[in-house]
């Protein structure tokens, strides 16, 4: 798809020395659109410039910062979920607000610390809001900063070398990227190329980025869906503070400073004259992108395969530098870029659907397999049911028969009894006559017993009779 290079302008509120009545820009009202008003101090001529979009500053810095995200970068976002290599650039004079937009505050997060967060918001929702295809996603990030044209990878080892791929894209040979899981592991990986990246003071800016820093985000997602067909989709996100002009003279600097000065300046000039060649009607063979490494690191992300957006920060005093970075800004509109969609490892499932049909056919071999066997089966059941039956047969006859011989042995046993009880009988009744015999004697026995001695009583008494008459 080929499209134009988006441009955002953003006017820094007026900071420090810089008073109110000092200011030369004004951003449109909503009616004028996307337009800012620039008015030279000595002269009365306002100058009008339109751009994509037109940001400019409120009392609540934490909302511009939101805004900011919201009306442009998400969209960025967004094209490298569905596949397209984007990019976001911030250009500008020192001290115009680059880094403010790119990275922020803790307390007013820029557009890379909402787009981390973002991004893993999105992964969650992508998880889990569909049953049916499942994403998985594999999350990238690397940081370099090119100082004094050299590229120095800021979470690795040190310096590295840019190099031409055989389809003539670019790519940093050796650089260290690292997969991360969680928005806090991108962050901190952001966070600590910043720890390293190269600042001064400028004139302007005390915390001023000497360097140019690019953070890439390289997303690739494969999704699954209930039928096991995949796909995939490769994207990476750039996002760049550019480190800002500097008027050498406005500046005042030297020494140190001075040759680093000279050297963003060289490398800016670069940029514009990329920009510039590939903004023409008639664009020349030949794009001087190795004129300096940043042009040779973004060929892709300008002219190239790539959404890009460049965000012109404005600083709302200075009239020379703001004229110059709306120059630079506006030929910039006219580069068209050619973005195609990295999915060439979709796979259109004609595998998947070779595989699931001969998984058909072994399914329904086994099936007819099984449904033989089962013939087979129901034959040996009712078999087992038979031998079950008979032998059930034959235990009621062995029960039958064990009941025979017991009632048999009961009979015998009763008979045996009754023997018994006719001899018992006899026994009986010799037994009751005995002992009523017996019972006889034994009165018989007590009643002589008390006679003899009724008998020894008479007669002792008969003898104290003797005696006593005797005395
Ligand atoms: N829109 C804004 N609202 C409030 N403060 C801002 C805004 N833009 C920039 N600033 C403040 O202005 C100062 C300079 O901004 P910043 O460091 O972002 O500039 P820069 O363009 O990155 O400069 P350099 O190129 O020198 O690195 C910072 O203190 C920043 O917080």
């Amino acid at each position: 798809m080929s499209d134009n290079i988006k441009v955002a302008l953003r006017l820094r509120r007026p900071l420090g020395l810089e008073s109110v009545d000092s200011v030369i820009a004004r951003v449109g009202t909503e009616e004028k659109g996307n337009t800012i008003d620039i008015r030279h101090s000595k002269k009365v001529e306002v100058k009008s410039f339109q751009f994509d979009h037109c940001s400019t500053y409120s009392e609540d810095v934490g909302r511009d910062q939101k805004e900011i995200y919201e009306q442009l970068a998400r969209e960025y976002l967004l094209h490298a979920l569905d596949g397209y290599n984007t990019c976001i650039f911030a250009y500008g004079q020192t001290g115009s607000g680059k880094s403010h937009t790119m990275s922020g505050s803790a307390e007013y997060p820029g557009i890379i610390p909402r787009l981390c967060q973002e991004l893993f918001a999105v992964r969650e929702l992508y998880q889990a809001s569909d049953g049916q295809t499942s994403t998985h996603f594999r999350i990238r990030c690397s940081y370099v900063e090119i100082y004094k044209e050299t590229v120095q990878d800021l979470l690795g080892k040190g310096k590295c070398r840019v190099r031409e791929k055989a389809d003539r894209t670019t790519y940093v040979e050796g650089l260290q990227d690292f997969e991360v899981f969680t928005e806090q592991e991108l962050s901190h990986y952001f966070n600590l190329g910043n720890m390293r990246r190269v600042i001064g003071a400028t004139q302007v800016n005390e915390q001023s980025s000497r360097s140019h820093a690019i953070f890439s985000i390289d997303i690739e997602q494969q999704e699954t869906s209930p039928l096991g067909h995949t796909s995939k989709r490769k994207s990476s996100i750039k996002l760049i503070d550019l480190a800002g002009s500097e008027r050498v003279q406005a500046s005042k600097t030297t020494g140190e400073h001075l040759k680093e000065g000279a050297n963003i300046n060289r490398s800016l000039s670069a940029l514009g004259r990329v920009i510039s060649m590939l903004s023409k009607v008639k664009k020349p063979i030949s794009i001087p992108y190795r004129d300096s490494v940043l042009t040779w690191v973004l060929k892709e992300s300008l002219g190239g395969n790539s959404k890009t957006c460049m965000i012109a920060c404005v600083s709302p005093c200075d009239y020379e530098e703001t004229m110059s970075t709306i120059r630079y800004a506006t030929l910039a509109r006219n580069v068209r870029n050619s973005a195609m969609l990295n999915s060439h490892e979709i796979s259109n499932g004609k595998e998947q659907v070779q595989a699931m049909r001969s998984q058909l056919e072994e399914l329904q071999k086994t099936l007819s397999r099984v449904e033989n066997q089962r013939e087979v089966e129901d034959q040996m059941e009712k078999i087992k049911l038979t031998n079950q039956f008979l032998e059930a047969r034959i235990d009621e006859e062995q029960k039958l028969a064990a009941n025979y011989y017991h009632e048999w042995v009961e009979m015998s046993a009763q008979r045996d009894g009754l023997m018994q009880l006719l001899g018992g009988i006899v026994r009986s009744t010799q037994d009751v006559q005995y002992s009523q015999l017996r019972t006889l004697l034994k009165q018989l026995k007590d009643h002589s017993w008390e006679v003899g001695q009724k008998i020894e009583l008479y007669h002792s008494e008969a003898t104290e009779c003797i005696k006593r008459s005797q005395e």
